[in-house]
């Protein structure tokens, strides 16, 4: 079943282009990953899926209904690159506010908050206010958030940046796990090779352009390339890239 298609976007802002044609889609049950330098339009692309801005050209489909629709949204779980949490709430406040925004009965919701405060292992800091947390506690809120009302799509902008290598390993284990075993589809943002080998499908963007698309196994096969850097440099063409991810 398809869950999402990018079809042909385009974005300007004024006279500048962010974004030249992009296309790919994601099957339910496949984690896709965007994958580009800082500044090639990752985050451009997931706010033209949230339906938080508009194409120039092109459209996007959600579920099989045009973005944006305020329905869709409850079936995204959203992780923004800057957190958008309530500074002067405690942990614990900002998930049950942002699980009352869902339709759950109480036990629902205390089994869902406990599930997501397990997965980013915030168990300690729940009755801290977030503006005292550090930057990875604060991606760790957010990733919860997303998740809280289980939703069949995830979209993560970057998830794991500022989070240590342990918990980013256990964090990618349940990510998989709840693709496996429950379906989920996920696009994640990242410029993490090792994370972009997780993914089932990969856009390559550079420069505002998705360079090349499929599985790390087919692109590397395709490239004739040992890792997904090289794919990255081949596909956009190796000088030039250079350039763009220096
Ligand atoms: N509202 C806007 N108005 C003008 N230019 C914008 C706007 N939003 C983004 N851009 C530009 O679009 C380009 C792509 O930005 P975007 O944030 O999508 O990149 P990214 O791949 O997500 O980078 P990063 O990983 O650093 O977040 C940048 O050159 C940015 O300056």
């Amino acid at each position: 079943m398809n869950i999402l298609h990018v079809n042909d976007v385009s974005k300007s802002y004024g006279k500048q282009q962010i974004l030249w044609n992009v296309h790919f889609s994601a099957q339910q049950g496949q984690i896709v990953g965007l994958i580009g330098p800082s500044g090639s339009g990752k985050t451009t692309i997931i706010k033209l899926i949230m339906g938080m801005d508009l194409p120039s050209s092109g459209n996007v489909e959600v579920l099989n209904q045009q973005v944006p629709n305020l329905i869709l949204l409850k079936q995204i779980g959203y992780m923004a690159q800057s957190d958008a949490l309530y500074q002067d709430l405690t942990g614990i406040e900002n998930l049950r506010f942002f699980a009352s925004m869902f339709l759950m009965n109480k036990k629902e919701q205390q089994q869902r908050i406990a599930y997501v405060v397990n997965l980013v292992q915030l168990e300690n800091v729940l009755n801290k206010r977030v503006a005292t947390y550090s930057g990875g506690m604060k991606r760790r809120l957010s990733l919860a958030v997303a998740l809280i009302q289980n939703p069949p799509l995830l979209i993560l902008d970057e998830p794991t940046v500022g989070i240590d290598p342990e918990l980013r390993k256990s964090i990618w284990q349940e990510l998989t796990r709840l693709k496996n075993e429950e379906n989920k589809t996920i696009i994640v943002t990242t410029h993490v090779m090792d994370e972009a080998e997780k993914c089932d499908v990969l856009a390559m963007i550079r420069e505002g352009r998705v360079i090349t698309t499929g599985s790390p196994q087919k692109l590397k096969d395709d490239y004739h390339v040992t890792n997904l850097e090289e794919v990255f440099l081949e596909a956009g063409g190796v000088a030039h890239a250079h350039q763009s991810t220096s």
